[in-house]
């Protein structure tokens, strides 16, 4: 569950009133998601619509923050915006008559965000991830063309020193395949890998983004973006769109992705060298956080509650994969 802070219908039309987005008509919080509070909002813009307007009600995503700081959210505020402005589906939060979209409530940072229609493609087509493809390389090439830069932190240093601390928690064959694959991944990053790095998304999961049949309407959640190599976002992205239940590829989804990237972002010959490497990096990165929290619980507790605890061994999986592929 992830309404770790409960609100009333008093404290949420007080809190929308200024944003002029109409009455509440009704509010729901949302199962999914394990980081902040999130709440569906609906409201009736119909007061300020024409007479043809056929759809009055209007429906928004109010998010608590449980965790992130206050300089993250103004870059994502910031990021989104920008994204969205050049046309890509990036829903950006709604600002009031001042121009202000972060306030608080119950003392937590809020942002109110328009709802994206659509469902989570949790078992992707081949189409799905050639748009996904698409998109992600255009959204790669507006964060280059700004130029932007949001420091996070996910940096090397981290994982070397998370890695140190999982190691002894974990069974003599897990950590050598812990500390080989950290070793491997440090000898990469030192050996002046020449690779295009901008802010990327960082956590693009299937329940990330929300398609309209294979159309994809959005892409949300860049509460962790900063910067990082494009190719990494890219290789998080097949990691999770394109793995069967054994953690094997499926070539026909991740040749769609990378097709659809190219089709707006061809990779350079170097990134082209290292995929199979940032294939197994990121997959390290994440089996390395979801043992962080399945291994120390007590320290992801929430107001309402405990933090879902995601399955490391997946990404084991998909680890062990990238470095011995399976035979087709
Ligand atoms: N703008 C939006 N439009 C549609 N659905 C949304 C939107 N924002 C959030 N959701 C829904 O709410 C769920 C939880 O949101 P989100 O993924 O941001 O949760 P979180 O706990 O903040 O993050 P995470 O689980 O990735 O750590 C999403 O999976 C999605 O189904
Ligand atoms: N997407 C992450 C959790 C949020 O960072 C995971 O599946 O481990």
């Amino acid at each position: 569950m992830a309404v770790y802070t409960v609100l009333d219908r008093e404290e949420i039309e007080a809190y929308i009133a200024p944003f002029g987005i109409g009455p509440l008509v009704s509010y729901e919080g949302i199962a999914e998601g394990i980081t902040n509070t999130n709440y569906f909002i609906t409201t009736d813009q119909s007061e300020f619509g024409s007479e043809l307007q056929t759809e009055p009600l209007q429906h928004f995503v109010l998010t608590l923050f449980e965790v992130q700081n206050l300089n993250d959210l103004k870059f994502y505020t910031e990021l989104t915006t920008l994204l969205n402005l050049r046309g890509l589906p990036v829903p950006c939060p709604v600002r009031d008559s001042d121009g202000v979209s972060l306030k608080t409530l119950q003392g937590k940072p809020a942002l109110l965000i328009p709802k994206v229609p659509g469902q989570h493609a949790m078992q992707p087509n081949p189409k799905q991830c050639r748009e996904l493809g698409e998109i992600l390389a255009n959204i790669h090439r507006a964060c280059v063309d700004a130029n932007l830069q949001h420091q996070g932190p996910r940096s090397v240093e981290w994982l070397v020193a998370a890695a140190a601390e999982l190691s002894p928690q974990l069974e003599e064959a897990d950590q050598k395949l812990l500390n080989d694959e950290i070793n491997h991944f440090v000898n990469l990053h030192n050996s002046n890998l020449n690779l295009p790095r901008s802010v990327i998304h960082g956590d693009l999961f299937r329940d990330n983004a929300l398609f309209v049949g294979d159309r994809l309407a959005g892409i949300i959640n860049f509460f962790s973006a900063s910067d990082g190599y494009l190719l990494h976002d890219l290789a998080v992205v097949a990691n999770d769109w394109c793995s069967e239940h054994d953690g094997s590829l499926n070539h026909d989804c991740c040749d769609a992705l990378l097709a659809g990237y190219e089709k707006n972002r061809p990779l350079t010959d170097d990134e082209k060298n290292v995929w199979d490497d940032f294939l197994r990096i990121a997959a390290v990165r994440f089996w390395v956080t979801r043992l962080l929290i399945k291994l120390n619980p007590s320290g992801h507790h929430r107001p309402g509650g405990l933090m879902e605890i995601k399955d490391p061994q997946e990404y084991k999986n998909i680890l062990i994969q990238r470095i011995y592929p399976s035979e087709d």
